[in-house]
Formats: structure tokens, C-alpha cells, sequence
């Protein structure tokens, strides 16, 4: 799938089954690919996660869904379900495995690493990530085992040693602070709770959109 990976880390949805509380896991994402969501991340993980078969259903599913509208669909962490299912991309963090191994099993592919610091972000560039997850930029109730709140820090930091490889923030962010990631380097942001809690997900989506796009 052809793209410019900048453009496509605009708005980021990341969501597991776990994570949508409101509405069906597919109704959300259905509701953020009308609002402009231009990426997804299939994150199955923590309290009451499908494992297995149910899990790979539900990954088919929603790959299927994504490609409906032309938007790529990335698995966290879990390269042999990616690679089973035959999806767009990965996203790993610095404690997912071998990164260089990982790089090479997804040759292809798009692959997110997580990075944290100057020197993380300097060899995920070094062994071919396609772009780097930098965060937790605010608080956030989603990740228990979050690195320290960074705000806009290490995004600047990057930028000033002209790291140029593509950012997305991510981390407690909502189309009120948006533009605060963006603002300090980022080409986007990625979002859990702020679509998948919103009772109305393709709005939030939608505000979402106009935040970043305004922000630039
Ligand atoms: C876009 C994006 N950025 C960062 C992360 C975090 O990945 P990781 O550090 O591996 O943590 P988990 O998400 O696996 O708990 C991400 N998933 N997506
Ligand atoms: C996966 C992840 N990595 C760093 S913070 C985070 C959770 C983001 O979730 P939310 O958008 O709900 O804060
Ligand atoms: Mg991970």
C-alpha cells in the first residue's frame, strides 16, 4: 500500500475490544474511518482481551473494515498475527523483542517503534522503523506501565537534532491538546480514549481532524 507516512499518522486510532466502552469495537472504528481517521492499530492487550482465534476473527474483521476505506491497518505487538493475517504494518516498543529481527521478518511492511529518548529514536531510525511512537506526551489512564509524562520534550528534541523521520504523538491526547504535540514536531497524533470512549465517535474524530489540520 503506497502512502506518505506523515500523511497517514494525521489522526491514529489505536483500540483493542477492551478499550470501547460505549459502542462495539467495529461500530467505533467504522464511525472514526467516516470521521477521517487515517490510520489504525489493532491493540488487543490487558484486562478482558480476546486471545487466540477469537482474537484473529475479530483482527480479519476489522483489517477488512480499514481497507474499505483505504486505510491501513496495523497490529500491536503480535508479528505472527500480523503476518498471518496479512496486514499493512506493526507497531512495537522497546521491550516487544529483537527490533532488528523484527525488521526483518516484517520486510514490506510498515513498521511503528516506540521511542522515548534521543538515543531510542536514533536506532529505531538506524534499523529501518517507518516511524517512531513518541509519548506518553500528556497523562493517561490507557497504558499502566507508561514511561514518564514527556509532554512536548523529546518531539523538539528530535526535531532540533534533525531526526526528520516521521512522528506521531501519542498519550492522553485530545483535540484540545492536539496541537501542543504537533506544534513541538509531531505529523500526528494517535488516540485511544479519546475516540473510543466519546459517545459520539465519529465526531470525535472528526474534531480530531480539524484540531491537527489547524495546527500545522
Ligand atoms: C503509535 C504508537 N505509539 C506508541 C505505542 C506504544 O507501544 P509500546 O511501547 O509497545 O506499548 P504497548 O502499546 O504495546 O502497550 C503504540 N502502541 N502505538
Ligand atoms: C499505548 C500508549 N503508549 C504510550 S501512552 C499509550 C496509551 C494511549 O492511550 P490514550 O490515548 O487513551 O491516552
Ligand atoms: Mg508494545
Amino acid at each position: 500500500m503506497e502512502c506518505n507516512i506523515a500523511e497517514k499518522l494525521r489522526v491514529y486510532f489505536i483500540a483493542g475490544s477492551n478499550n470501547c466502552l460505549n459502542h462495539e469495537i467495529q461500530e467505533v472504528l467504522e464511525e472514526a474511518l467516516k470521521g477521517g481517521a487515517t490510520l489504525f492499530q489493532f491493540r488487543e492487550k490487558g484486562p478482558g482481551a480476546l486471545q487466540g482465534e477469537d482474537k484473529e476473527v475479530l483482527a480479519r474483521r476489522l483489517l477488512a473494515l480499514c481497507h474499505q476505506y483505504d486505510v491501513p491497518f496495523i497490529v500491536n505487538d503480535d508479528v505472527a498475527l500480523m503476518l498471518k493475517i496479512n496486514a499493512d504494518g506493526l507497531h512495537v516498543g522497546q521491550e516487544d523483542g529483537d527490533l532488528e529481527h523484527i525488521r526483518e521478518k516484517t520486510k514490506g511492511k510498515l513498521l511503528g517503534i516506540s521511542a522515548h529518548t534521543l538515543e531510542e529514536a536514533k536506532k529505531a531510525v538506524a534499523l529501518g522503523a517507518d516511524y517512531l511512537g513518541v509519548g506518553p506526551i500528556f497523562p493517561t489512564e490507557t497504558k499502566r506501565d507508561a514511561r514518564e509524562v514527556m509532554g512536548g520534550n523529546v518531539l523538539e528534541q528530535l526535531r532540533a537534532n534533525d531526526l526528520t523521520i516521521p512522528l506521531v504523538a501519542i498519550g492522553g491526547i485530545t483535540a484540545e491538546n492536539a496541537h501542543i504535540a504537533i506544534r513541538a514536531g509531531a505529523d500526528g497524533v494517535s488516540v485511544i480514549t479519546a475516540i473510543s470512549h466519546a459517545d459520539h465517535p465519529q465526531q470525535a474524530t472528526r474534531n480530531l481532524v480539524e484540531a491537527v489540520s489547524h495546527s500545522k
